[in-house]
Order: C-alpha cells, then sequence, then structure tokens
C-alpha cells in the first residue's frame, strides 16, 4: 500500500482571507481523578515496510476495541499546528456569526439532520432552556452551496472543506482499513460497502461545537449533564481531543471517566453500525458530555468532530465474510447489535441506517429537560442505577445516565467554587488572578531571574494593581463567570433582571458611568435589553448591554 500522503491544506494567507487570530488552548485541568487510561494508536505504522510492525498494529486495536471500545489515533498526518488553524476557524466563527446568519441557517432538527446553526437553547429548533452549546454543522447540502454556510466563513471554506476531505478520504478510509483486518476482511471492506459516500462527508457530517459555562439554573436542571450518554449512530467518529475536560465515556467497571487531553491526538469512538457489522465484536462507545472539574467550569470548549455515516439505505447486519465472525461467532451479551439480532430473529426488518440516525436527531432530548429526565419517563432503574431508556422503531436502547459517581466533584466545586490556585508559569495575557484580594485579569507578564512581575487590572474597578511572584510559586485565580439576563424594570439604584427560567434577580446595581447610562437610555426607549453580568467572589457587576435579538 502506498504511503498516506500527510494533509497540505489551502494557504491560510491567500489574498482576501481576513486576519484570523490564534487559538490558544486554555490550560489543562489539574484534576487527576476519574480519568481513562486510553490506548494510542500510531495510524502511520500502517504504512511500514515491516509486515510485523503491520501485525501488531493491527493486534493494538483489536485489543482497544474489543477491550475498550475507544481509542487514541496519533500520526494521521495533521500537524499541530494545522489542526490548531482548524480551531482557530472554530473560534472566529464564534466570534463574527452574525444573528441574522444565526436565523437564517438556523437548524431543523425535526428532519433527523442536523444541519445548520444550533442555537445554545437546546436541541430542537424551538428555542427551549438554555444549554449554551452553539454547533454549526455541515452536510452535504451544506457543501455544496455556500449560502448555507456562515457568511464571516466563506474566505475559509477552502481550507474547512479540504480538512473534512482529507479526514473522511484519508484518516477514516485508513482507519477502516485497520478495522477491516481486525475483522479479517479484504481491506477495503468497510470503506467499500458500509461508508458512505460523496461530498467531504458523505451522508455524515462535520461539526464545529462551542460549549460555553452553563449559569446554575442549567447546571442544577441538568446535573451537570451537558449531552446524554449516548453511542454515536454511524461508522466511526472522529473527536479531537481538547484540553476542556468534559467527554467521558463509560468504562468497563460501569463508571464515567474523562478523557484526557493529548495535544493533536483524535479520540476515535465506535459508532453502532460497526458494533452490528461486526456482530458485536466491536462495542458501539458509550459516552457523553458532562461538566469539567471545577477549575475548567468557566472555560469555553471548543470541539470539532467528524461524524462518519454508513450508506443510509442499508439495514445493518453481521458481516459474515468476516474470518473472525467465521471462527469466533458473534457477541451476544449486550448493545444495539442484540437489539437488531431480536428483531430479525422474529422475522422483522431491522431499521435501515439512514431512519435509525434521523429518528434519534427528531426525537433527542434535552439533559436539562427535568420533565422525561425522571424515572418512570425516559429513565428506568437497573440494579439501583439509573439508565435512560429510549426505544426507536421497535428497537429498545438502554444507556447510563447517573450522577452519583461525580458525587467527589460535586463536594470538590462547592469547595472551590470561587477560587482555586495555578502555578504562575501557566498564567497568560488575559487570564484571570487575584492580586491584592482583588479579582484581575492580567494586562503584562514579565520574566526577570527567578521571579514573574504581573501587571492586571481589577475586573470590576479597572484599577490597575501589580504583584511580584516566584516563578515556581502558586497564585490565587477567580472563578469569573459571564451571564446573560433579561431587563425587566429599574428600581432606582438597580436592575430588575430576570434569568431564563423565570426567576427574578433584582441585586445588581445600576453600573456607574457610561454602561450605567446606556441601559437607562435604551432602556426608557422601550427596548428589550439583554445585560451581561460578571460575577467573581461574591461579587457581580454589570458589564455590558444589548438588544434582545427577535423572539427571545
Ligand atoms: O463534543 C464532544 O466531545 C462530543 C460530542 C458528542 O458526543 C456528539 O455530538 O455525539
Ligand atoms: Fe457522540
Amino acid at each position: 500500500m502506498a504511503p498516506a500522503a500527510p494533509f497540505n491544506p489551502p494557504s491560510a494567507d491567500l489574498p482576501g482571507k481576513p486576519f484570523v487570530p490564534e487559538w490558544v488552548p486554555p490550560p489543562v485541568t489539574r484534576e487527576k481523578h476519574n480519568f481513562a487510561e486510553l490506548k494510542s494508536i500510531d495510524l502511520s505504522l500502517l504504512d511500514s515496510e515491516d509486515p510485523a510492525v503491520v501485525d501488531d498494529l493491527i493486534q493494538q486495536v483489536k485489543v482497544a476495541i474489543r477491550d475498550d471500545g475507544f481509542l487514541f489515533l496519533e500520526n494521521y498526518g495533521v500537524s499541530l499546528e494545522q489542526l490548531h488553524r482548524q480551531f482557530a476557524l472554530a473560534q472566529y466563527l464564534y466570534n463574527n456569526i452574525s444573528e441574522e446568519d444565526k436565523e437564517r441557517l438556523l437548524f431543523h432538527p425535526d428532519s433527523g439532520k442536523w444541519s445548520g446553526y444550533k442555537h445554545p437553547y437546546g436541541f430542537k429548533r424551538h428555542r427551549g432552556a438554555p444549554d449554551g452549546i452553539e454547533q454549526f454543522n455541515w452536510y452535504k447540502p451544506d457543501w455544496e452551496d455556500i449560502n448555507r454556510v456562515p457568511t464571516c466563513l466563506h474566505p475559509f471554506m477552502d481550507e474547512i472543506e479540504a480538512f473534512s476531505n482529507y479526514l473522511t478520504k484519508s484518516v477514516n478510509r485508513r482507519l477502516l482499513t485497520v478495522l477491516s483486518r481486525v475483522l479479517e476482511l479484504p481491506d477495503d471492506y468497510l470503506w467499500d460497502n458500509v461508508q458512505s459516500h460523496g461530498s467531504p462527508t458523505g451522508e455524515g457530517y462535520f461539526r464545529h461545537a462551542l460549549f460555553r459555562p452553563v449559569q446554575k439554573q442549567t447546571q442544577e436542571a441538568s446535573k451537570g449533564l451537558r449531552m446524554h450518554g449516548h453511542t454515536d449512530f454511524g461508522l466511526t467518529t472522529l473527536l479531537f481531543s481538547v484540553p476542556i475536560s468534559c467527554l467521558q465515556i463509560w468504562g468497563r467497571d460501569e463508571q464515567w471517566y474523562y478523557v484526557p487531553y493529548k495535544p493533536g491526538a483524535l479520540v476515535i469512538n465506535i459508532g453502532d453500525t460497526l458494533e452490528i457489522v461486526s456482530g458485536g465484536h466491536f462495542k458501539a462507545t458509550r459516552h457523553r458530555v458532562f461538566r469539567p472539574p471545577a477549575d475548567q467550569l468557566h472555560e469555553e470548549r471548543l470541539s470539532l468532530v467528524l461524524f462518519n455515516s454508513s450508506i443510509g439505505d442499508l439495514r445493518m447486519a453481521p458481516a459474515h465474510d468476516s474470518k473472525l465472525i467465521q471462527r469466533e461467532g458473534c457477541v451476544e451479551e449486550q448493545g444495539v447489535y442484540k437489539e437488531f439480532k431480536k428483531l430479525t430473529s422474529q422475522g422483522k426488518l431491522v431499521p435501515t441506517n439512514r431512519q435509525w440516525r434521523e429518528i434519534q436527531i427528531a426525537t433527542c432530548t434535552d439533559p436539562t429537560d427535568t420533565v422525561n429526565n425522571r424515572v418512570g419517563a425516559h429513565q428506568v432503574l437497573i440494579d439501583g442505577k439509573v439508565m435512560h431508556q429510549r426505544e426507536y422503531m421497535g428497537v429498545k436502547v438502554v444507556l447510563p445516565d447517573d450522577e452519583e459517581h461525580s458525587q467527589t466533584f460535586e463536594q470538590h466545586q462547592e469547595h472551590a467554587s470561587d477560587t482555586y490556585r495555578a502555578p504562575v508559569k501557566t498564567l497568560r495575557q488575559r487570564a484571570h488572578v487575584i492580586i491584592r484580594g482583588r479579582p484581575c485579569q492580567v494586562t503584562a507578564i514579565r520574566s526577570s531571574g527567578t521571579s514573574i512581575h504581573l501587571v492586571a487590572q481589577d475586573i470590576f474597578t479597572g484599577r490597575s494593581l501589580s504583584d511580584e511572584v516566584g516563578s515556581t510559586e502558586s497564585v490565587d485565580i477567580p472563578i469569573v463567570r459571564r451571564h446573560e439576563y433579561q431587563l425587566v424594570n429599574i428600581d432606582e439604584d438597580f436592575l430588575n433582571l430576570m434569568t431564563p427560567d423565570g426567576t427574578a434577580k433584582d441585586d445588581v446595581k445600576v453600573p456607574d458611568g457610561e454602561i450605567g447610562n446606556q441601559i437607562r437610555q435604551d432602556f426608557d426607549a422601550g427596548k428589550d435589553l439583554l445585560i451581561a453580568v460578571l460575577s467573581a467572589m461574591s461579587e457581580e457587576q454589570a458589564i455590558s448591554v444589548k438588544e434582545a435579538p427577535k423572539g427571545y
């Protein structure tokens, strides 16, 4: 097999491309508990001329997939710099997308596709409770018509499309070769017979996602969940390992574990299709998105994902040509394969791949949905554990939805909800830090010999403060949150605000100066206003005002 060519994207500085600020990975958590140990696979070994090296690679994947159901992939042909450019483009999208584009390109999940822009108010087109998750998803029609893409990204579609093409046609194709070999099938079996083709993503999709920190009400309604425990419905999912630890996987010991950050690595999820095709030898990866450890609660999380889909018209069954299946039979004990098998043994048709994915998208529920997320509704108790149970076209899906494992984090967070400590060396420009008891934002950092000189600005008063810290020492960091509220009234010196779930909040003062004047002026003019409030260390201040989008 010819060695795989590395990713060679179009240039970032062609004429007409606006400047895109760099993406700086946020600091990694200091939390060490509840992290999974994932096996890491070096994909470049597939090109080795030594058959023993290739055999060893296949064995490693076999063990990782059959034991754990997930793995890291490294050396797949994209450099860290190229990857960071793609994250910078996602960051650029969320800093520049217009309100008009959000409205115009709003997704239609009822259609069974996530195509377009997802607002941060749940997984229905109609706005529900805030979930802080924004997404843009590219499906076939979105690649084919530039008008279906946010205008701010138009100059960069060459790079985004090249990246998705490389991920599908090079990385995923090689990964499917490895998986075909594990099943002892011809190299291109999964690529030729199961993977959907055409456009950069076939019937699958590519995603830019942004998870913003959530407010207390969302956190309480969802119990820390950002996305329910689930398996992906397609063939494979290629997720990029990110510094903000939210992705968790369900271990064999029936506990949730965070996926650690491995810069540049891909996290590979096995989807339902592969579980079925492999006759249960591959387990679809059970995963969810959960709140991060305490020291990352205030950070935004960008996530780039490629979902590889199976051919929509196919109904999946085990690949009986597989020598592995012929020799060892199928593995029946659990999961979607078992449920599909149940249907076929009753002489019933299983759903097509298209039906299977579209029904799950169209009926997806939110972690904030306190009506459905109850035992008796979408939850059941099995052996004392809370499980999420749904039925799609006669196929029962039961997945863990249990919270109790995270109590140690909960206690930790209560304790450390205002501040935490971090080595001064990890501070960057614009990072938060406490200087002389005040929450500040760093404006300058200078190293001299064994000490670091910090200059910072009080986030509430704007006053400049400075400090000298030993370069190996740690400093206190405030947890700074930014919430947006609707302005209902102004009561002398106080704002009467309303939280997204309708609770009144009347303890924030009208700020002094220009912003205060503007709030009063716009309110008197009858405008619907959203007020951003910054809070840190039990202090709160209104910091900006904007007009609420229509339909808010
Ligand atoms: O953003 C992530 O890390 C995972 C998202 C995910 O699991 C999904 O959308 O299926
Ligand atoms: Fe997923």
